[in-house]
């Protein structure tokens, strides 16, 4: 995924520069769709070399017209190809119509997909693209759940079909590809939410459009580059001590979550932090310190305690095992007097939701079930739209939103950024103990809120994608912490 783009679009917006190619750089759109079959092709031949029967399924519109293109450079070259429209070619219009034409002229097409399933070598879907306006249901869903049901690899045109561009959410059903190759835009929705388990290898291609028509169309997301760490860590002069590297204060640990201050009190340790105190129930201050003896604990009872703990502190790390006790309520409150940076995570979030409290420097690190309970919504209508969810929880609360899931996003007033490093095995208890230290301990050593943000969740990916290399199920959170140093060490 690394030589991929790092601008993302909306569907809209690569409809506009669609649309610009054609009207205002005199592209034919019917250049522009036997480009895009002939991009497909190469790819098709590149990644399914012995195929020599090939399905192809095709829409009602543009992406359909991508799929005949296919189909014929197919037959051309010589394979054997089952061409079945799932529109009638005879609504289709224009350019696609005109490919449906030179492709049936080649090809008789079959009346339904059912029998060629099990014979094809490859499949090509291109019933649905950017142009999905609803749930697939009907014929077309029956096929997509057919198509994920057989063994044969499917190369979905420009976006598997069923997939939302934009959000990154299943609508109804979707194809599970193999290989998506997209075109003249990276859909910022190719790399979040439900994408990760639909799009296989993603592979782009601008379609030769002249760069300008690029110009003035602000990118809706930027995809996170490989080289943020090794660019953005800053460096440490030689001559250093602790006190140049800030001070972290991980506020949390209610009965019998010792742990989760704990692991995120390392984590900031671990990314460098100068010094690291924990401020968490008595009764875990010894287990904390046998654990980590590097880290400083205090048990605070109450408030008062918690207020001159806090003496020192520069950077806040509130939520981890805070619990819903009246104890962790005040530790909370006061929490929020601090003025140095802050990282507000887990039940700290919870603390948060609804109080109408904003501030515009801190980072705050909700899985889709918090972001929910920030929003006053279901984690249903969070996972819909996981880029909207990130702006309204940025314009409630203000600050720097982690919106974490597969393709985590990190979003401010102006900024959207997706990581897509990361996987599955991070979803075990501690992960988000683990990331709120490693964000809090860029933080203290003078990375601004976004910076911090992005980078933490880079780090705290790439650490799980190195343990995931032994396996992803049964990873934990110690793990990510065993691989912290050797990220942050590029
Ligand atoms: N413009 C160009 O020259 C290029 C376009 N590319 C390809 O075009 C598609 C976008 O095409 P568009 O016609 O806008 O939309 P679709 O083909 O995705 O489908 C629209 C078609 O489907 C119907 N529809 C919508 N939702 C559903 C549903 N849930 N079930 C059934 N049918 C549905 C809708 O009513 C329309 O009739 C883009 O993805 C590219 O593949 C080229 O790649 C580049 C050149
Ligand atoms: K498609």
């Amino acid at each position: 995924m690394n030589d991929l783009p790092h601008t993302l679009y909306t569907p809209e917006q690569v409809r506009e520069l669609d649309r610009r190619a054609i009207e205002d750089h005199g592209i034919p759109g019917g250049v522009l769709m036997g480009r895009a079959g002939e991009s497909a092709w190469r790819h098709l031949r590149r990644r399914f070399p012995d195929a020599g029967h090939l399905l192809v399924l095709c829409g009602g519109g543009n992406n359909g017209g991508d799929g005949y293109v296919v189909a014929r450079l197919a037959r051309e070259a010589g394979l054997a190809v089952d061409l079945c429209p799932l529109v009638d070619p005879q609504r289709l219009t224009g350019h696609a119509r005109d490919a449906a034409d030179a492709a049936l002229a080649l090809i008789a097409p079959i009346a339904s997909p059912w029998a060629a399933l099990g014979e094809a070598d490859a499949v090509v879907d291109a019933m649905l693209g950017t142009g999905i306006d609803r749930a697939v249901t009907g014929t077309m869903a029956a096929v997509i759940d057919a198509l994920n049901t057989q063994s044969a690899p499917v190369m979905s045109l420009d976006v598997p079909s069923g997939l939302n561009a934009r959000t990154g959410r299943v609508m109804g059903t979707a194809v599970r590809a193999a290989i998506t190759p997209t075109f003249i835009g990276l859909k910022q929705g190719l790399l979040t939410g439900d994408a990760a388990d639909f799009v296989g290898e993603v592979v782009f291609d601008d379609l030769r459009i002249p760069a300008s028509v690029y110009d003035g169309i602000n990118p809706s997301a930027a995809r996170l580059s490989a080289d943020a760490l090794a660019e953005g860590l800053p460096p440490r002069a030689r001559n250093s001590h602790k006190g140049d590297f800030g001070h972290v204060r991980v506020v949390g640990g209610d009965h019998g979550m010792g742990g989760a201050v704990r692991m995120a009190g390392e984590a900031a340790a671990r990314v460098g932090a100068g010094r690291v105190s924990i401020a968490t129930r008595p009764a875990h201050v010894s287990a904390v310190l046998a654990a980590r003896p590097e880290l400083m604990v205090h048990g605070v009872d109450d408030a008062a305690a918690f207020g001159a703990a806090l003496a020192g502190t520069d950077t806040l790390a509130i939520g981890p095992g805070l619990g819903q006790s009246a104890w962790g309520a005040a530790l909370f409150e006061r929490a929020l007097a601090h003025t140095g940076p802050v990282v507000v995570d887990a039940d700290g979030l919870n603390r948060l939701a609804g109080s109408g409290i904003r501030r515009e420097d801190w980072v705050l690190t909700p899985h889709p079930g918090e972001a929910a309970r920030l929003l006053e919504t279901t984690a249903g209508a969070i996972l819909d739209d996981r880029f909207a969810a990130a702006d309204a929880i940025v314009e409630r609360y203000g600050g720097v939103v982690v919106l974490k899931g597969a393709g985590t996003l990190i979003v401010d007033r102006q900024r959207r950024v997706i990581c897509t490093e990361g996987n599955p095995g991070m979803a075990t208890a501690g992960m988000g103990d683990v990331l709120t230290g490693v964000i809090a301990g860029l933080r203290a050593q003078g990375l601004e809120a976004f910076d911090a943000a992005c980078l933490g969740v880079q780090a705290h990916a790439r650490a799980a994608d190195r343990a995931a290399r032994a396996g992803e199920r049964g990873l934990l959170a110690g793990d990510v912490l065993e691989g912290l140093r050797a990220v942050v060490n590029p």
